[in-house]
């Protein structure tokens, strides 16, 4: 097994500092599909930001986990690295050289440098084929151990690297034939088969049997120290990235929210959707039950994502410029009527209707009431005001009154967080909280 790569340098060590992979500005946006009537009308579906402006630096060695909720970009991020999605924009320099519009003849060499293992070890490898046949085959593609004798001596040495030993139990076994974990081990046998020196590994152990998940966690870091590997641990579970991981980066809606230090990230959370997420992690005395305390309402649409800071509508501790639009209120309203009784809400939820809303300048919001006139809209929004003067969303409002049909709301000007160093720390976070707003121009 290779243990040092030769395809562009790899493997040479870097001049002191110098990341191995430097991410800058790196957007991945999906086209929505449009169907072929609002193309002929000129309509745009728009897209999803999946990654959406990211800067990330990473060590040689280093492992930095990638943590966030369900469609918060990690998987895009670490597949656009591979060059298994296009980035829109933004670059990707591994050793100095640009990957982002590499064809894909051209990336598929380096792919031998950076490789992943995904979630689901069973999807990872074709049914018909023998495990040591996968691997061979593999190293084949990329022009390693020509002769064929010697290739099945490659597979059986990186077989037994990974725990499949004797390599003979294994290497002519079919993937139904192996249990997950030894699948998982199998598929971690086959990107070092291939000698990397970046492994991607997306979620490797979520689809394990618990009794399993440490023993691979604790194999990709024996083979880390030995094979002298750099890892981006994508996961949703802060207990395997806090065991596994130097660094986590926080990502939301398509951004990197927070980034630092393991320890420093979960001695210290900075950013309010770290800190509700740190607090959402069971406690593993099941006596004390499982803390829910998970930020409120669902991840945003992420082809529409909230102006301003895009944790704003969810967040316990956002003010005044955190881009408060009046899309936020159905948000409040519906809190409001789990409170209240059945004949009021019955007659509020008419009032309010589908809150048609339009926005005639920045700042400025006409909301339409679904049933009578504004002012019973506005006389709503005012008792609600009255009923919670703490909730976050009313210090961002600086004036609301009837205009023409609708409730006129003004809004502070909205500021767009950037991740950036909190003093006396190595930590960087995006979030008012921390740096001094600058509305947007
Ligand atoms: N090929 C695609 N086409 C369109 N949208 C996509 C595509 N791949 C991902 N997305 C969208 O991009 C966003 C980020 O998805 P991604 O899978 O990267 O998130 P994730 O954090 O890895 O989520 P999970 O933990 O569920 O895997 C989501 O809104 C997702 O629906």
């Amino acid at each position: 097994m290779p243990t040092k790569p030769d395809v562009t340098s790899a493997g040479a060590p870097l001049p002191a500092g110098e990341p191995i992979v430097a991410i800058r500005d790196l957007n991945v946006h999906f086209a929505l599909r449009t169907n072929s009537l609002s193309r002929l009308v000129g309509g745009s579906a728009g897209s999803v930001k999946a990654v959406d402006g990211v800067n990330l630096d990473l060590a040689p060695g280093e492992v930095l986990g990638l943590v966030g909720e369900s469609g918060s970009g990690k998987s895009t991020l670490g597949r656009a690295l591979l060059g298994l999605v296009r980035p829109t924009g933004g670059s990707i320099r591994y050793r100095g050289r640009e990957l982002v519009g590499l064809s894909e003849s051209t990336m598929r060499p380096l792919r031998r440098n950076l490789q992943m293992v995904f979630q689901d070890p069973g999807a990872s490898f074709n049914p018909s084929m023998t495990v040591g046949g996968a691997i061979a085959d593999a190293l084949r593609i990329h022009g390693l151990f020509p002769g064929k004798g010697e290739r099945r001596a490659a597979v059986a040495t990186a077989l037994e690297r990974v725990g499949l030993a004797p390599a003979g139990r294994f290497i002519d076994k079919y993937p139904a034939e192996l249990s997950g974990g030894q699948k998982q081990r199998a598929v971690i046998a086959r990107a070092i088969a291939l000698g990397p020196e970046l492994l991607v590994a997306d979620e490797p152990i979520s689809m394990l049997d618990m009794s399993v998940r440490a023993k691979i966690l604790g194999l990709l870091d024996e083979l880390k120290r030995d094979l002298g590997l750099t890892y981006i641990y994508i996961t949703h579970d802060l207990a395997s990235a806090r065991f596994f991981c130097d660094r986590i980066a926080i990502m939301y809606l398509g951004k990197i929210v927070e980034i630092g230090p393991t320890e420093q990230i979960f001695e210290e959370p900075r950013h309010p959707y770290t800190k509700a997420l740190l607090r959402a992690v069971p406690d593993p005395d099941p006596s004390r039950g499982v803390a829910r305390d998970l930020p409120r309402g669902e991840v945003p649409d992420a082809s529409d994502p909230p102006a301003g800071c895009p944790f704003h509508p969810r967040c316990s501790q956002a003010f005044a410029p955190c881009g408060w639009q009046a899309r936020d209120l159905p948000m409040i309203l519906e809190q409001r009527w789990t409170e209240v009784p059945p004949d009021q809400y019955a007659d509020e939820s008419a009032i309010a209707g589908d809150l048609t809303i339009e926005e005639p300048a920045p700042q400025v919001a006409l909301v339409k009431p679904g049933r009578g006139p504004a002012e019973d809209l506005l006389d709503l929004l005012e008792q609600e005001r009255r009923r919670d003067p703490d909730e976050p969303l009313w210090t961002g409002v600086v004036g609301m009154g009837v205009d023409g049909g609708a409730v006129r709301m003004e809004f502070v000007p909205r500021a767009v967080p950037r991740l950036l160093p909190v003093a006396g720390t190595s930590v960087e976070v995006s979030c008012h909280l921390y740096h001094e707003p600058v509305p947007e121009q």
